[in-house]
């Protein structure tokens, strides 16, 4: 059962107009045209009128799945429960209008997709990027479907090859410094995270632990699974930026407008057009 009513519905909100049957879309370059580009893609394929309970990421990609969903209409979305993992993906699905939802009323999602920090070429991921991996992964896990989106930056063959700041380690606050110890002894060369500018002392997550950046060898890198398991169960981590064999497919844009999209199963499309102005179905 749901905890949250729904907004009344009325127009979500959208940054594009429609106009002789297209979206007049806000000019967009480079590594934000990529992102939008990946994100519409990703929606269009995976998010369909019969599916009810999605899941959305956080990051800067994910605010483009948000803008294609609104896209889809508000005669679909009305029926829909979104389902955020964490602060800032709440405020996007309120802010767009739609349902909101939580993972405790809803523990079975039918699509949840996300950003990624790096993705190698068995669509193993980095995530954490931005602190969300615990609710990221309890989401992802939930998923019948689990989608990544990302820009041409983040499509690698081995992880750690393109994202240098190493892997995200979410911990219980008093137990950073023997964890750091411990992954140090392990081989990794951990950093905790600090909250940057706007905030003195580290990094604090939506669920009030700290995080903290490992970077590990390559021979550790290249087998993800086995190196989370390692780190998961060192006592005081909550949870690891690896998500491995989790996701389906991973869509990412390229620098030419076009889209490269994996697929579990081993197969590439490289290169593929998509036209981001194609007003998506609208039910
Ligand atoms: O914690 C943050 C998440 O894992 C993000 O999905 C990841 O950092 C990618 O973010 P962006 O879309 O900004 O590259």
């Amino acid at each position: 059962m749901a905890t949250v009513a729904p907004p009344p519905h009325t127009t979500p909100a959208s940054n594009a107009t429609h106009q002789d049957g297209r979206l007049q879309l806000k000019p967009l370059e480079g590594v934000e045209a990529a992102k939008r580009a990946a994100a519409y893609a990703s929606v269009d394929n995976h998010i369909k009128p019969e599916h009810k309970i999605i899941g959305i990421g956080s990051g800067s990609t994910v605010p483009y799945v948000v803008e294609r969903i609104v896209q889809q209409g508000p005669k679909v979305n009305l029926h829909r429960w979104f389902i955020p993992t964490g602060f800032q993906s709440k405020e996007l699905i309120v802010k767009a209008g739609l349902p909101l939802g939580d993972v405790d009323s809803f523990p079975v999602i039918d699509v949840t997709i996300d950003g990624a920090d790096e993705v190698d070429s068995s669509l193993n991921c980095i995530k954490g990027g931005g602190a969300c991996q615990l609710r990221e992964k309890v989401l992802a896990e939930s998923a019948s479907t689990f989608i990544v989106i990302a820009d041409y930056r983040k499509n690698s063959t081995i992880l750690g090859e393109k994202w240098s700041q190493g892997v995200p380690i979410e911990v219980a606050q008093f137990a950073y410094a023997s964890v750091m110890r411990r992954l140090e002894q392990m081989g990794g060369k951990p950093a905790l995270r600090m909250g940057g500018g706007a905030k003195a002392g580290p990094c604090v997550t939506d669920n009030s632990n700290f995080v903290i950046d490992s970077p590990f060898p390559e021979s550790l890198m290249k087998k993800p699974a086995e190196l989370s398991d390692r780190i998961k169960l060192m006592t005081g981590v909550v949870e690891v930026g690896l998500f491995c064999n989790m996701a389906k497919a991973a869509y990412f844009g390229n620098q030419d407008g076009t889209i490269t999209s994996k697929y579990a199963g081993g197969e590439v499309k490289e290169g593929e057009q998509f036209d981001v102005g194609r007003s998506p179905m609208v039910a």
